[in-house]
């Protein structure tokens, strides 16, 4: 990173991140709006292509000076996808790359309390599919550098804006194709950042406040397909076993016999490390001490789903198919079960467990979809983006007294750019609770005005800040 290795910079003026009441109001309504197109993503080969093509022209009339800058360049990519360069005055500095996607998963009314299109506020909230999955990044990303244009801001740093159209089903046509056209055009990034970790708040019993986890990497990913298929017939003479009860019995005991527990490597030993110091008596010092308390910290992060998820590959039941008629034995039942790969293992590990596991050749395999973990981006003192983030962070939230590494446990589009990238970053300046947590992919999801306005003001400073000279990184410990 050659800006952080003594070259002289001026620091960029920095225009201070206030909105009038006019411009707060519109940035909330442009949100709503955003909500109000149902971008959904059923499966890669079914997207409400007729709403993304409405969302396409949707950005171009609340954006407006944005795509009649000159020193912008937009260009569509795989039909639905944006990418936007921004060019900054100073090309000898590297660029980076700001990351969102327009699809959202599939929101079946039943359960929510408004509906999850509508894109209502009350009671503070802005309700509804992609108010925190990812129309809120896509949005605020868009409005801080409109907001940052209309005062005649200049980028010195150039850096590309990604909107994927197709994250939630693979990223294949959107994020894919993106980074295949930069890398045809020979560029490299300093960092990326992308949607992922949050500002965690009471995710960890004893700790009281709230921490900022910035996702170095991310887990791998399979999806597989088991197949039982044998001849059909007719019910009232059933064979002692049939393709759903061996299919059943084979994805049970998938679901009841956990991964290994692969505590003590990847970035969560560097998560807990780092926290340590914001833990109680004793705890600060088991965590201090990782060689001696290992064990009982890792059996200790088993005992809660989510905190499961970070020790080891998790198997999730996710689909589940068979039969056609009450009185016909079905030919052919099918599951998909979802894995998502510890940081230590890889697909073909996983697999080897899967088969041994389920010991049935009976049960036929199909690999869907198939990613390794991704390798762990560095947080050093000279780590641009990872400082980038812990600067803004600090600034924007004052209230939150640690940043740390992590790891996301879901998978996002970033991972398409690993090649034009070591620095992949994901954060959302955004407060996440585990009830909100839940809202995720469910039922409920809000934002609160708030919330979305500090998140359009993190990045109004984030892009200022990565122009400006880098101070060195203080230790963790004296914020
Ligand atoms: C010691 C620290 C405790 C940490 C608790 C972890 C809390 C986790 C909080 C948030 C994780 C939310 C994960 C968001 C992932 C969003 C991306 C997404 O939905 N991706 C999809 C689609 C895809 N690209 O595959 C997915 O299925 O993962
Ligand atoms: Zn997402
Ligand atoms: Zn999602």
């Amino acid at each position: 990173l050659q800006d952080l290795k003594g070259q002289k910079h001026q620091k960029a003026p920095q225009i201070p991140s206030q909105f009038s009441p006019g411009e707060r109001f519109a940035m909330k309504e442009a949100l709503k709006g955003a909500i109000q197109i149902p971008t959904v993503s059923f499966s890669p080969e079914n997207l409400n292509t007729t709403a993304l093509a409405q969302f396409g022209e949707y950005l171009q009339t609340v954006f407006p000076t944005i795509f009649k800058t000159s020193f912008i360049q937009h260009e569509v990519i795989g039909e639905y996808s944006h990418l936007l360069t921004v060019r900054g005055s100073d090309p000898s500095l590297q660029p980076y790359m700001l990351m969102a996607h327009s699809d959202v998963v599939p929101a079946p009314e039943e359960g929510w309390e408004v509906p999850p299109f509508s894109g209502l506020e009350r009671d503070g909230f802005i309700h509804g599919r992609g108010t925190v999955d990812n129309k809120n990044s896509l949005m605020a990303i868009l409005q801080a550098l409109e907001l940052l244009l209309n005062r005649n801001y200049i980028p010195r740093r150039s850096f590309f804006i990604a909107l994927g159209h197709d994250e939630e089903v693979s990223g294949y046509n959107g994020a894919q194709k993106i980074s295949a056209l930069l890398q045809a055009r020979g560029v490299k990034l300093a960092f990326i950042v992308d949607e992922g970790n949050f500002i965690l708040d009471g995710f960890i019993p004893y700790l009281k406040k709230p921490f900022a986890m910035i996702g170095l990497s991310e887990k791998g990913l399979i999806n597989l397909r088991l197949e039982v298929n044998m001849s059909p017939g007719h019910s009232s003479a059933p064979p002692k076993e049939t393709t759903i009860g061996i299919l059943a019995a084979a994805v049970s005991r998938l679901e009841q016999t956990p991964m290994p527990n692969m505590f003590g490597s990847g970035p969560l030993k560097m998560t807990l490390q780092q926290l340590a110091h914001e833990f109680p008596f004793p705890a600060n010092i088991i965590l201090s001490n990782l060689w001696l308390f290992g064990p009982l910290v890792s059996r200790y992060m088993e005992r809660n789903y989510i905190t499961n998820a970070l020790v080891r590959t998790t198997v999730a039941l996710t689909m589940f198919n068979a039969g056609v008629k009450v009185n016909v034995l079905p030919s052919v039942a099918q599951a998909v079960v979802n894995f998502r790969i510890d940081s230590a293992q890889t697909v073909q590990e996983v697999l080897d467990l899967v088969k041994n596991i389920v010991a049935d050749d009976r049960v036929q395999f199909h690999v869907l979809t198939a990613v390794d973990p991704l390798p762990i981006s560095p947080s050093d003192s000279q780590a641009l983006g990872y400082q980038l983030l812990r600067q803004t962070i600090q600034s924007i939230f004052p209230e939150v007294s640690t940043v740390v590494p992590g790891i996301c446990i879901g998978n996002t589009d970033s991972r398409h750019y690993a090649n034009l990238t070591a620095g992949l970053y994901r954060f959302n300046p955004l407060y996440m609770t585990p009830q909100s947590f839940r809202s995720i992919h469910g039922i409920n999801e809000k934002i609160s005005v708030q919330a979305y306005e500090t998140q359009v003001k993190f990045l109004f400073e984030f892009i200022q800040n990565a122009d400006a000279d880098q101070e060195p990184a203080p230790h963790q410990h004296e914020l």
